[in-house]
């Protein structure tokens, strides 16, 4: 639904000139939600800017929805009126809403409605449903500043949704908000990728926003993806540095001299196995449960265990190896519980 080839964008200032992107190369499928998550500064705005053309790329190609935007001509300010119907098709989200303080509720999702030519009466009804979809039709004639951050966002959801997206772009949508109005703003954007079939892409550097309602994931650092694709795959992907952030282990023991800690990783099917206990019986080994967790990843059970096995890497290779056929991903840890 969303492919970029190879995009860069070179910032040109007076300052001096700023890579914000290396070559990225994007691909989020039609009906996911797709988090791209990253430190400051790593280009997460950048691209997301890039997809709807907010900012022209320096270089590459940005297709949305079997349209290349890259070969359409017109800037943000002067689009064509093919990138502006392409535009249309795609509704953004913002972190501070950008909602215009004149205007009542009603009237700000009626905006790109106006823009679009409807007539008032049309503009009324749609505005009127899309209130209703997001749980606001009580707060029409209200004001921005006569809402709470959470109702805001919900009016900027509405006003995004006015052009009958197909995609829909969040910049940072709950980063002002506190944690329980977050969850009902990821809530609501869930049920919108749901009910309407709606492709989410979403920038954040929360990784519990990734957690609780990605699909998939890329991690971006300097301008590149380092690690990119569906969340139940990436915690199954050995050295995993999204799987590692996604499921921190970290406050767990990192064992003592002598040993060899291992984490395991187990999910579906292989959840259910009494595995650590099998290997104990099999060969015989005194082990030592660091810690275990189990978090719901992409909508997934997903359980991790610490364990120190007795002996080095070396004298563990063959009660490793066991456990890797019994289908589970095993990390093996330092002493001082990094990954060797
Ligand atoms: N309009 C601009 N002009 C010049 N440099 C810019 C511009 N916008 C972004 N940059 C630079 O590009 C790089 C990537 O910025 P970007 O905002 O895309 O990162 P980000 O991952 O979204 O960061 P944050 O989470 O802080 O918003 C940074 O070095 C930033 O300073």
């Amino acid at each position: 639904m969303i492919t970029t080839k190879d995009l860069t964008k070179v910032y040109t200032s007076r300052g001096g000139r700023t890579t914000a992107l290396r070559g990225v190369d994007l691909h989020v499928r039609e009906g996911e939600v797709y988090g791209v998550v990253g430190t400051s500064g790593a280009g997460k705005s950048t691209l997301i800017r890039c997809v709807n053309m907010l900012e022209r790329p320096s270089s590459g190609t940005v297709t949305v929805d079997g349209v290349e935007l890259t070969a359409l001509p017109g800037t943000e300010q002067r689009a064509g009126r093919e990138l502006r119907a392409a535009r249309q098709r795609i509704g953004m989200v913002f972190q501070h809403f950008n909602l215009l303080a004149s205007r009542t509720v009603q009237q700000n999702v009626e905006l790109p409605l106006e823009i679009r030519g409807l007539d008032r009466t049309a503009r009324r009804r749609r505005a009127g449903e899309l209130l209703e979809l997001v749980g606001l039709a009580d707060k029409a004639q209200s004001y921005p500043k006569q809402l709470s951050g959470g109702q805001k966002q919900r009016v900027g959801i509405a006003r995004a949704l006015a052009g009958d997206p197909r995609v829909l772009l969040s910049d940072e949508a709950t980063s002002a908000l506190d944690p329980q109005t977050t969850r009902s703003i990821l809530q609501l954007l869930r049920r919108l990728n749901q009910e309407l079939g709606l492709t989410v892409l979403l920038i954040t550097h929360e990784m519990d926003v990734i957690k609780s309602v990605c699909d998939s994931a890329a991690l971006m650092r300097e301008g590149r993806i380092v690690e990119a694709g569906p969340l139940t795959e990436l915690i199954a992907t050995d050295g995993s540095a999204l799987a590692r952030e996604l499921f921190p282990l970290s406050e767990f023991g990192a064992g003592h001299g002598g040993s060899t800690v291992v984490e395991v990783t187990f999910q579906g099917d292989s959840s259910g196995r009494p595995f650590i206990s099998q290997l104990a019986r099999t060969y015989q080994i005194d082990l030592n449960i660091l810690g275990a967790a189990v978090e719901t990843i992409g909508g997934r059970q997903v359980g991790r265990m610490r364990v120190e096995l007795p002996g080095s890497h070396q004298d563990n290779v063959v009660p490793i190896g066991y456990l890797r056929e019994q289908g589970l991903q095993v990390d093996v840890l330092t002493e001082n519980g990094t990954l060797a």
